[in-house]
């Protein structure tokens, strides 16, 4: 990340995840506070201004359709969104077990993108939606967990139809986390750190004159 990427005040998500999980559902939630049932297949990158934790900070959402071409983990569509991302919504529904193990697929996708850009990591949250069907669940809450617990990134089972409040949950805690990690980026050296390095030279310079 360059020094300018760390100093920007406005956050870029990415929502990603295959066709009909509720990547729409839980942006228009998000935005709205509603759930309105049908939402069309429109590409979208919206902007909303939020407070987290007590400060402002626009965020920038980019909302896809899943299709086979664009979105497929190894797409240059997709590849563009990483670029763009500085931090993820992996969105699976726990009614579909090819829509989780598609996750496992982006991570690697990121990972791949974002670690040829020169990132060391970046903020990801995996979210299980459609929790309310849960007659028809395919995915064990746990089978989430344990991914998100390998892949070191926050979860969260939501139910878009449903609750409000869990999917501002998931916004935040990603808009923190970017924060967290832009902070982490900008954070002078430690002064243990700046002791090992004197002291490193000065090691250096008594062998050298040996
Ligand atoms: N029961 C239930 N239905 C949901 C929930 N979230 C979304 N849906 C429904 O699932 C369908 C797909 O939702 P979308 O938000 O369009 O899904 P998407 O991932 O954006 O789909 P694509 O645009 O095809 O990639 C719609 O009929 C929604 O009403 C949820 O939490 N519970």
């Amino acid at each position: 990340m360059t020094g300018l990427t760390a100093l920007r005040m406005d956050a870029n998500i990415v929502v990603l995840g295959t066709d009909n999980v509720g990547k729409s559902a839980l942006t228009v939630r998000f935005l709205t506070r509603r759930f309105i049932g049908e939402y069309g297949e429109i590409e979208s990158i919206y902007s909303n201004s939020v407070i987290v934790d007590g400060r402002q900070q626009t965020v920038n959402i980019w909302d896809s359709p899943y299709s086979q071409e664009g979105m497929s983990p190894d797409s240059t569509t997709l590849e563009k969104r990483l670029q763009w991302a500085d931090g993820f919504i992996l969105v699976y529904s726990i009614c579909d077990r090819a829509s989780f193990n598609n996750i496992s697929k982006l991570l690697l996708s990121i990972k791949a993108t974002k670690d040829y850009v020169g990132l060391e990591k970046v903020p990801v949250v995996i979210v299980g939606n459609k929790q309310d069907l849960q007659h028809r669940r395919m995915v064990l809450s746990e089978e989430g967990w344990l991914l998100a617990l390998s892949a070191d990134c926050q979860f969260y089972e939501v139910s878009a139809a449903e609750n409000y409040h869990s999917i501002l949950m998931v916004f935040h805690g990603l808009v923190k986390s970017i924060r967290e990690s832009r902070l982490a980026i900008k954070k002078p050296a430690g002064i243990k750190s700046i002791v090992k390095s004197v002291s490193a030279v000065f090691a250096r310079r008594q062998t050298d004159s040996l």
